[in-house]
């Protein structure tokens, strides 16, 4: 049976394969899992860098504006004190150029993947704000005319948008991770925008302002074109504003009434009163510096917006640090987890039901040497091996039981078959076994003999010796019988002192010449009775045969019957002799 069942380790292995294809699966989830969060936090860290960008452009963009109010000091004032504007001037430009390199730092970040694309953007950029200055340079420290000024501004201006566009692509890449910040740039970049429109304006002014003259139609042409940029600036900022936190919002009011009020009217007033004959009560430079108060706000609202834009970009980036390490240490847990869940069903249900299926296919295959394992599992399964020890002690009894069964039954089985005084075949095992012995075709003797033994005057021994003796006299006699013929030879007792012997001979005088070796022999013999005298006894034998032939079954009890007479002829001839029918 236990051949037809599947390998023992099959279960082992089955599980195996499951535990393999569960555990990879988990990995590939935990590891999908993981993969999400790492690119959250690869993109939130992109857009932390295109945010350090676009801070660094808009920075650059104030700075660059910045530069016009020195320029424009030097350039008016000339002597006989230009030192401090011209410290003023120098000190504008290296900020700027702090700016211009923070910026290019931060465009050329190997970190940020979107940047470097910006790079010639900046080049372009910083070759114009060059080329500006060293227009600005020519023009105020030679005679110089107020158009060739205002072309010098214009040109420096020129660097505006292009820093403007490194800040807008910033933003949108910023934006596109962060959708929250995407009103804080959008103010921020306004913002910066508006504030190189507000120092462009007053520069606008400027020369009429220095030489006390009315504004020409092309000053005014340009005052009015960068009020409608200030006042599109403006509209593009209103709707923002509502979305805005509460510390915005105080700003943008402070801006509001600052410089769309306070600043626009005084401008107004400035392009009324320049050029009429009471002129301004301020000098150029007293309104320049009444004027840069009023842009305060703008870089104020511009800087907090950036503030409270970079503190969303790091809370968002810290918030996926922590999503990554959350992540990477479920993964780290889950796969852990998983593995010591396997490694238990394995150790505490696979491996003790393989044990358990082992020891019933031992017990069911017989083999009673079967051992339980050694190993402590849980209580469960020490129940189920309790249980298959108790199948197995019952086992063991029901074998036993078994085999004492056979062994009654084989003892019965020969106490029936059996004579038990000679321990010969009985009468009716006689008869069994002869049909068997007729049955086999086996062997060259095709003679059938039936020998019939009688002890002679077996009564006066008994008289005389008693029935004891008598019984070893039997006993004797078989043992004789038993040793004259073959083993496969039939020898039964057929009845009181009456014997029979079957056997398979090649002829009829074979079998006689057997029968008459076998009388002498017990002629010879002697038996010692109960009170130690020796007596002796003859036998007369009754020999029939017959010839085995083929398609023809051969007469037992004709045979018997022949047997039987020619013993009774035995006797009637004087005993102690053989007869024998005679052979044809
Ligand atoms: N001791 C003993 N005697 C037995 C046994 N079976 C039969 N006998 C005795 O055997 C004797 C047979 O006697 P009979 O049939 O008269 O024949 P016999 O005395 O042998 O004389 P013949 O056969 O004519 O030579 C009887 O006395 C039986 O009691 C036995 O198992 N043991």
């Amino acid at each position: 049976m236990p051949s037809t069942l599947p390998p023992s380790e099959s279960i082992n292995r089955r599980f195996r394969y499951f535990a393999a294809m569960l555990y990879l699966l988990v990995v590939a989830l935990v590891l999908a899992l993981f993969a999400m969060q790492w690119k959250g936090y690869r993109d939130a860290r992109e857009a932390k860098k295109e945010f350090n960008v676009l801070s660094a452009a808009l920075g650059a963009m104030a700075d660059v504006s910045s530069e016009r109010r020195p320029t424009y000091a030097v350039s008016v004032l000339g002597e006989p004190e230009p030192q401090p504007w011209v410290l003023a001037l120098k000190t504008a430009r290296q900020a700027t150029d702090a700016r211009m390199l923070a910026l290019e730092a931060a465009l050329r970040d190997p970190e940020c993947g979107n940047c470097a694309a910006h790079m010639p953007a900046w080049e372009h950029a910083h070759e114009q704000l060059v080329a500006a200055r060293e227009n600005l340079d020519a023009i105020i420290h030679k005679p110089r005319t107020d158009e060739a000024l205002l072309d010098g501004f214009a040109r420096l201006s020129s660097v505006i948008p292009r820093l403007s566009s490194i800040a807008e692509i910033g933003a949108l890449g910023v934006v596109r991770q962060n959708a929250d910040v995407q009103s804080y740039l959008l103010v921020a970049r306004l913002s910066g925008l508006l504030r190189e429109q507000a120092g462009m304006i007053v520069s606008q002014f400027g020369p009429a302002i220095v030489s006390r003259r009315a504004l020409s139609d092309k000053e005014l042409f340009g005052i009015a074109r960068t009020l409608g940029r200030i006042e599109q600036l403006r509209s593009l900022l209103q709707p923002s504003i509502r979305v805005l936190p509460s510390r915005l919002q105080a700003d943008y009011a402070e801006l509001d009434q600052r410089y769309f009020g306070d600043a626009l009217a005084m401008l107004e007033r400035v392009r009324q009163q320049v050029g009429h004959p009471d002129g301004l009560p301020e000098s150029p430079i007293e309104l320049t510096e009444t004027y840069g108060a009023y842009i305060t706000p703008i870089n104020q609202f511009r800087d907090d917006a950036l503030v409270l834009a970079g503190k969303t970009i790091d809370g968002s980036l810290r918030r996926h640090v922590i999503y990554l390490i959350a992540s990477g240490t479920l993964a780290a847990v889950l796969t852990a987890m998983l593995l010591l869940i396997i490694w238990r069903f394995r150790e505490r249900i696979i491996q003790p039901v393989a044990e358990a299926r082992r020891f019933i296919l031992a017990i069911a295959s017989g083999d009673a040497t079967a051992e339980l394992p050694r190993e402590h599992y849980g209580n469960e399964m020490q129940e189920l091996f309790s249980a298959l020890n108790v199948l197995k002690q019952n086992d063991a009894k029901r074998v036993q039981l078994e085999l004492e069964r056979q062994r009654l039954i084989d003892e019965l089985q020969t106490m029936a078959e059996t004579d038990a005084l000679t321990g010969l075949l009985n009468r009716r095992a006689l008869e069994s076994r002869a049909r068997v012995l007729l049955a086999d075709q086996r062997g060259s003797d095709s003679v059938i003999a039936l020998m019939m033994l009688d002890i002679d005057r077996f009564k006066r021994v008994n008289d005389t010796y008693g029935h004891e003796s008598g019984d070893k006299a039997l006993v004797m006699l078989a043992a004789v019988c038993r040793d004259t013929v073959r083993a496969d030879d039939i020898v039964a007792r057929f009845g009181g002192e009456e014997f029979v012997i079957l056997l398979r001979v090649q002829s009829p005088e074979v079998a006689h010449a057997l029968a008459e070796r076998l009388r002498l022999r017990l002629h010879d013999e002697t038996v010692v009775a109960t009170d130690g005298q020796s007596f002796g006894f003859t036998v007369s034998i009754g020999l029939a045969c017959a010839r085995r032939e083929a398609g023809k079954e051969i007469d037992m009890e004709a045979l018997f019957r022949e047997a039987d007479a020619l013993l009774y002829r035995a006797k009637q001839n004087g005993r102690d002799r053989t007869e024998a029918a005679p052979t044809a």
